[in-house]
């Protein structure tokens, strides 16, 4: 019994207009999502990407890892299919369950303290196809994710916390950009796998 009143209300769309945004809260239980995300934190091969900027390779400020069923290309790297490992396959059934729909590729983000963030995008790569659901789970220290409308500016706020999944559809990913702002608060790190349905892409 947690007391809160509304633990078993259906989310609500959070966004106004154009596009689905729900977060589903404690979508396993606590003991596990603690397991979950130290399990991610020390037995994941992490990245540190770089990207290409004005002729310069800056490193992206987060760490990656990327798996999936089907060779995918981001930030112009080509990355072959890969298959999800044990600590990360359960996650995906999780989030098929969670967001009613399959998904063959998964990028996970570690950030690791306040400086560490991305910059307004949309997930709409064209392998991802027209209104794609991307179903992303966090653990770990809480953090602040932002939403801005590409034509009215009008902007939304979400804190994502531990052991929650954030699920995008509809027409988010062409309407809406999304970011995870730095924060100057002391911070722990914080694990996201975003899930995703990608066509195969060749070489
Ligand atoms: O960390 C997050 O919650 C968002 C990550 C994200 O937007 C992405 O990987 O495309
Ligand atoms: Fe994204």
């Amino acid at each position: 019994m947690t007391g809160d009143l509304f633990a078993n209300e259906p989310p609500r769309n959070l966004l106004p207009f154009d596009g689905q945004v729900l977060l589903l809260r404690g979508i396993m239980p606590d003991d596990d999502a603690d397991r979950t995300f130290d399990r991610l934190l020390s037995g994941i091969v992490w990245q540190q990407e770089t990207a290409r900027m004005a002729g310069k390779e800056i490193p992206v400020p987060r760490l990656t890892a990327w798996f999936g069923e089907v060779a995918y290309r981001y930030s112009g790297v080509y990355h072959p299919a890969s298959p999800f490992p044990a600590k990360v396959a359960p996650l995906r059934d999780l989030a098929e369950n969670l967001a009613g729909t399959a998904f063959n590729t998964v990028l996970l983000n570690q950030y690791r303290d306040g400086r560490d963030s991305v910059s307004w995008h949309a997930d709409d790569e064209d392998v991802l196809g027209e209104n794609p659901v991307i179903a992303s789970l966090s653990f770990g220290e809480e953090r602040r994710f932002h939403l801005r409308h590409k034509k009215t500016g009008d902007r939304i706020s979400i804190d994502l916390p531990h052991n929650s999944a954030l699920i995008m559809g509809g027409e988010t990913q062409h309407s809406w950009l999304h970011q995870l702002p730095k924060t100057a608060k002391q911070v722990g790190p914080r694990i996201n796998l975003t899930f995703r349905n990608t066509s195969p892409e060749s070489r």
